[in-house]
């Protein structure tokens, strides 16, 4: 990655999502006219930099666009309108339904996913049985996803991005996850790879204490757009004296 340059540089980003406008049962029947569909901008305009190494706090409210701007930059959705920029390829999104095909086994996962992330099978299989061991989760790792524990799906979806470390890291509000074993496990392995320089991460939270704990600045995003940027305590403070 240049250092000279931002790692993660979005500017002036907007992204609709298509949705089916409601329409009354009665009317839907009796109606030849096809479902009308509406679009509802959940992005409006994002600019914004990240240095390398940053750990930026995304705040706002529900609803304010946080987890549409984490899927815009790790790629999944593309904008209507703005760019994206990053300094590198190697970008993940850990949240918790990203990704996984149910119909796949946990190791079939694995591999999709890591492809997804841009490695190459032979590197996938070299971390395999780091990331199974990670996951705790035994002989299920190659029984279709389907069949897991809510728990068990986000341990495995946990453990692949940690095992599989990349530079960019894009964390939506999971820093946690499983039981309580585990819990402390993911969160001490979390903080291990935010805290490493040459990474850039970006986590969408809701507790002022965890983004006090972790981050170097804050981004605090208002319906689809940037608020504020900038230092913890300065964002924080207007953030909380507004709600
Ligand atoms: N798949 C979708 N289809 C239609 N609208 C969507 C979809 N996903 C999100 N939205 C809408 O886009 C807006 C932004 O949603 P987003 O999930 O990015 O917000 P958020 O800030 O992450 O919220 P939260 O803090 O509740 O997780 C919301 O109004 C939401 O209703």
């Amino acid at each position: 990655m240049d250092d000279r340059k931002n790692a993660i540089e979005v500017e002036d980003v907007h992204l609709s999502y298509q949705c089916l406008q409601a329409f009354p049962l009665r009317k839907s029947i009796f109606s030849l006219k096809k479902s009308k569909v509406e679009k509802y901008e959940a992005l409006r305009g994002i600019s914004f930099g990240v240095k390398k190494g940053e750990i930026v706090g995304v705040i706002g409210r529900n609803g304010s666009g946080k987890s549409t701007l984490l899927k815009a930059i790790a790629g999944i959705f593309a904008p209507d309108q703005g760019t994206i920029t990053l300094a590198t390829p190697s970008v993940s999104l850990l949240s918790i339904g990203v990704g996984f095909q149910r119909k796949l086994t946990g190791r079939e996962n694995v591999m999709l996913s890591g492809m997804l992330l841009g490695f190459s099978e032979q590197q996938i299989l070299e971390k395999m049985d780091e990331i199974i061991e990670f996951a705790e989760i035994g002989s299920f790792i190659d029984r279709p996803v389907k069949t897991y524990s809510s728990g068990m799906f986000s341990k495995l979806a946990f453990s692949i991005t940690a095992v599989l470390e990349t530079d960019i890291m894009l964390i939506d509000e999971i820093l946690s996850v499983g039981d309580t074993k585990f819990k402390k496990k993911s969160y001490e392995k979390m903080k291990e790879l935010i805290f490493d320089k040459n990474r850039t991460v970006m986590i969408v939270s809701h507790n002022p204490d965890t983004v006090r704990q972790l981050c170097t600045s804050v981004l605090w995003i208002h319906e689809g757009k940037v608020r504020m940027q900038g230092d913890v305590e300065t964002v924080l403070e207007a953030y909380e004296g507004e709600a």
